[in-house]
């Protein structure tokens, strides 16, 4: 199986090839960027040796012919234009950005501040979320891979928000991420002056995976009401943890919480649930596809505490996208994403 990847000199891209590059059934046959054609190792030297790709101008019309799958791996607002280019084309598409995940254009516009993709692209788009929607995923043309602090916060909510266990109104998830998630381009912010040291929280009830989370809330339960949601930047390269709290509607024990989540997520080898009193941190995923949950009801409050962590480029991005496509080609979940998290 052919594919290509746009945007391959960023760190979505370059996780992807870490990836594909021993991925037992995916052939990397092209790699593409806007800065024109140099070999790869340029501009990653860790690749010196391993792969000899020339990065390529963007052809579409050579893209379609020659491959099965693209990977967009390019920011958003950038994504819906490739998207368009490639419509006739006889390929699948795996999109990285925000630009078809959010079924209402108004959303999109209001919470990105950017020109929304058009509705019919984005109503043929599945959403990506790989253990919660499968069964599109199978049969997607266009795969909307979410957001990486959706994911993890997904992940953790998905059984009792699916369950309707919780008080829709009273859902607080709070995310940090390391800075990677920033992805390659210079900002003031991502400066190791500003980053190391120092713990920030930013875009403060301004977060563009508001909505996203959102929307999947509300597919679960119809009753969902808008979250509070707070992201942090955290002084490591990879790894989110989202914290989130809750009010249950009834007496669950946290044994109970924990046996309901084992039992969601038994089939899906990406997801481990901790014991009874051990929650994870964000070294525990780091380099692996893996979603680590760890939980506890507070007896007092009547609230759930859940931890949830991933790597941002794995399973937040790169390691996501390739689980989608070994869904979308039939393969196991786990072909080419079999690695052991790297510690320490
Ligand atoms: N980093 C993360 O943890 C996560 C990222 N994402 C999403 O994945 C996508 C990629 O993120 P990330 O790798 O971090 O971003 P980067 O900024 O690191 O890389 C983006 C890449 O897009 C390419 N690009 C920029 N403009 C264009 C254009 N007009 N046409 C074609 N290519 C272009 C750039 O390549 P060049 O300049 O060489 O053309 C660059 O390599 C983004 O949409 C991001 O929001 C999603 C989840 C997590
Ligand atoms: C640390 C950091 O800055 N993270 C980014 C994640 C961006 C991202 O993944 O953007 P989309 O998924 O919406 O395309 C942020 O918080 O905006």
């Amino acid at each position: 199986m052919k594919v290509s990847i746009i945007g391959t000199t960023g760190y979505g891209g370059v996780e992807l090839l870490r990836i594909l590059n021993q991925h037992p059934v995916f052939q990397i046959h092209s790699i593409h960027s806007t800065r024109g054609e140099i070999p790869i190792w340029e501009e990653y030297p860790h690749l010196y040796g391993i792969l000899n790709e020339r990065i390529q101008v963007i052809d579409f019309d050579q893209i379609g012919e020659e491959s099965d799958l693209v990977f967009l791996a390019t920011p958003s607002g950038v994504s819906r234009k490739l998207v368009k280019e490639l419509a006739n084309k006889d390929v699948k598409i795996i999109d990285l950005s925000g630009d078809h995940r959010l079924q209402n254009s108004l959303d999109y516009s209001q919470w990105y501040k950017l020109e929304p993709a058009e509705d019919v692209v984005v109503d043929q788009a599945v959403y990506g979320l790989s253990e919660w929607n499968e069964h599109d995923i199978e049969s997607a043309s266009l795969i909307a891979n979410p957001g990486c602090y959706a994911t993890a916060a997904l992940l953790g909510l998905g059984p009792v928000a699916k369950e309707e266990l919780i008080e829709p109104d009273t859902i607080i998830i709070d995310g940090k991420s390391g800075t990677s998630g920033a992805g390659k381009s210079l900002t003031k912010g991502s400066l190791y002056a500003e980053v190391n040291e120092n713990f920030k929280i930013y875009k403060v009830n301004e977060h563009q995976h508001t909505p996203e989370i959102e929307q999947q809330l509300r597919s679960w339960n119809k009753h969902t009401k808008p979250i509070t949601f707070s992201t942090h930047l955290l002084p490591i390269t990879r790894g989110i943890m989202t914290t989130i709290y809750a009010r249950l509607k009834t007496n669950w024990s946290t044994e109970q919480l924990l046996e309901l989540y084992r039992e969601t997520y038994n089939k899906h080898p990406f997801i481990r649930i901790r014991p009874l009193g051990n929650f994870p941190a964000v070294k525990e995923v780091a380099g692996s596809n893996y979603c680590d949950i760890g939980l506890h009801v507070d007896e007092r409050t009547g609230r759930v505490t859940i931890v949830s962590v991933i790597d941002n480029l794995m399973k937040g991005a790169a390691g996501q996208a390739v689980q989608n496509a070994n869904i979308l080609y039939g393969l196991d979940q786990t072909s080419g994403l079999d690695f052991m998290p790297l510690y320490p």
